[in-house]
């Protein structure tokens, strides 16, 4: 089992010898990943675990000792001559269910396929076999996924060149990216992109590989917990008891999105965890909060004061031509506004402002009030539609409807809900 594993790794042997680099003499061969060090690969598991790879040696999440890859990755031993791991990533792949998810692991000329950790039948093969025109001897990898990328992909990282793999068609295509260190390792994480080089990394954009804002950082400061390392600074995790948002989207595919001052944070990565990031690293134009958010079609509509921003969803975030325009442009409807929503397949924006709700019709020109109700409760400061219903959020307590003609219509008032560490990463 598990524990079996964990127990022998703590109280067995420490000294594997394969840190050919390190000074054996002052070092246990148990790597510190707090004296900056240059990890092999990075990748997490079905589970969203994140594993750090160097030599035979990795740590599992982002606190706590190195322990033997072979305690995780048990064949790895079988290959001992293969020393460490040069690249993994985890399979994105919907549409063939026998390998996604799954985690690959490159040592020189071979691939690896695990789930749950146990190696898949026919592995380790030639890395060739499972993806024609990549080289062997990688240095990194990393998936990206259709909306990410254009289509669902895997980026091989090997010297100076950055192969682009269609997963459905297995085609390549090599790019230089001169721009960006040599990656040694790379890493998505929260849909962000991370280059890993020396003990430093560097976020780029997985499709023009751009880079924006501060780089290279230490690593030591985000994706390890380490004495005098750390980041965040006075930031807190908030108490649920005290999170209130300013708005709430979840779109056609799922993506949930909550608001609250100059921050946002995902909903639905429950996997990988969740962070809060600055709106304007995602929405650039988006520097003072927002009132309201709203997805329709393939776009999504901030709203601030009297202002209409319109982005397309998929990643990078772009605004669309012309915007941000009015709201009594664009809706037909003076603000601010407090909370708006759209039902999936509708075309009607529910626009809460107060205790009312206007319904615009969004296929029709111009845009006008179609009809407006009063609402049962006050307070509105964000609301969502999903395949679930509505939610309504009221301080840090929240309303479950089942359609907006309940919400608008009906005279009895649902339990209030509180906010859960599971839904916004809050503590109790
Ligand atoms: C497992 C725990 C955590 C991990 C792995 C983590 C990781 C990261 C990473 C990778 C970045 C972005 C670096 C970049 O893209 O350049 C970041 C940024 C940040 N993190 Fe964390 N973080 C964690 C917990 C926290 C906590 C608890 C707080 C405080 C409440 C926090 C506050 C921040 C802030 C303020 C930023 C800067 C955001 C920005 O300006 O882009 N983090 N974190």
């Amino acid at each position: 089992s598990f524990n079996l594993h964990l127990t022998l790794t703590l109280t067995g042997p420490l000294d594997h010898g394969h840190d050919h680099h390190e000074d054996q003499a002052h070092h246990s061969a148990n790597p510190d990943r707090c004296d900056g060090i240059e990890f092999d690969a990075i990748a997490p598991d079905e589970k969203g675990n994140s594993f750090f790879f160097k030599g035979d040696h990795l740590w599992k999440g982002f606190t706590g000792p190195a322990q033997v890859s072979s305690a995780f990755f048990m064949e790895l031993d079988d290959h001992h001559h293969l020393g460490h791991v040069d690249a993994a990533f985890r399979m994105h792949n919907k549409e063939k269910p026998e390998d996604h998810d799954h985690i690959f692991l490159f040592l020189d000329d071979k691939v690896f396929s695990y789930y749950n950790h146990s190696l898949e039948e026919g592995y380790p093969k030639d890395i060739q076999l499972d993806f024609p025109g990549v080289p062997s001897h990688l240095d990194a990898a990393v998936e990206c996924p259709k909306g990410d990328c254009n289509s669902d992909s895997v980026l091989f990282f090997k010297g100076e060149e950055v192969y682009n793999y269609d997963i459905a068609t297995q085609s390549v295509k090599v790019r230089q990216w001169a721009h960006l260190p040599n990656c040694t390792s790379a890493f998505r994480w929260l849909e962000q992109y991370y280059c890993f080089h020396g003990h430093n990394f560097t976020r780029f954009h997985p499709v023009s590989g751009e880079v924006n804002g501060a780089y290279p950082k230490d690593a030591r400061h985000y994706f390890m917990s380490c004495p005098k390392f750390g980041h965040g600074g006075d930031a807190k995790v908030p108490k649920c008891s005290e999170v209130t948002l300013d708005a709430i989207t979840s779109d056609k595919s799922g993506k949930t999105y909550a608001f609250t001052g100059r921050i946002y944070m995902r909903l639905d990565t429950h996997r990988d965890g969740k962070h809060a990031f600055p709106i304007a690293r995602t929405w650039k134009e988006v520097t003072d909060g927002v009132d309201a958010v709203f997805s329709y079609s393939d776009k999504i509509y901030i709203i601030k004061g009297d202002q209409v921003y319109i982005y397309k969803s998929a990643a990078p975030s772009t605004l669309i031509e012309g915007y941000p325009k009015s709201l009594t442009e664009e809706l037909g409807i003076e603000g601010p506004v407090n909370a708006a929503f759209v039902c999936e397949d509708h075309h009607i924006v529910h626009i809460i402002q107060g205790q009312t709700m206007y319904d615009i019709d969004l296929s029709a020109t111009p845009r006008t009030v179609a009809r407006e109700a009063p609402l049962p409760i006050s307070g509105i400061e964000a609301g969502m539609c999903g395949p679930d219903g509505i939610k309504v959020f009221v301080g840090s307590e929240y309303y479950h409807y089942e359609t907006p003609r309940i919400l608008a219509f009906s005279r009895i008032r649902p339990e209030p809900k509180t906010i859960t560490p599971d839904m916004m990463g809050c503590v109790e």
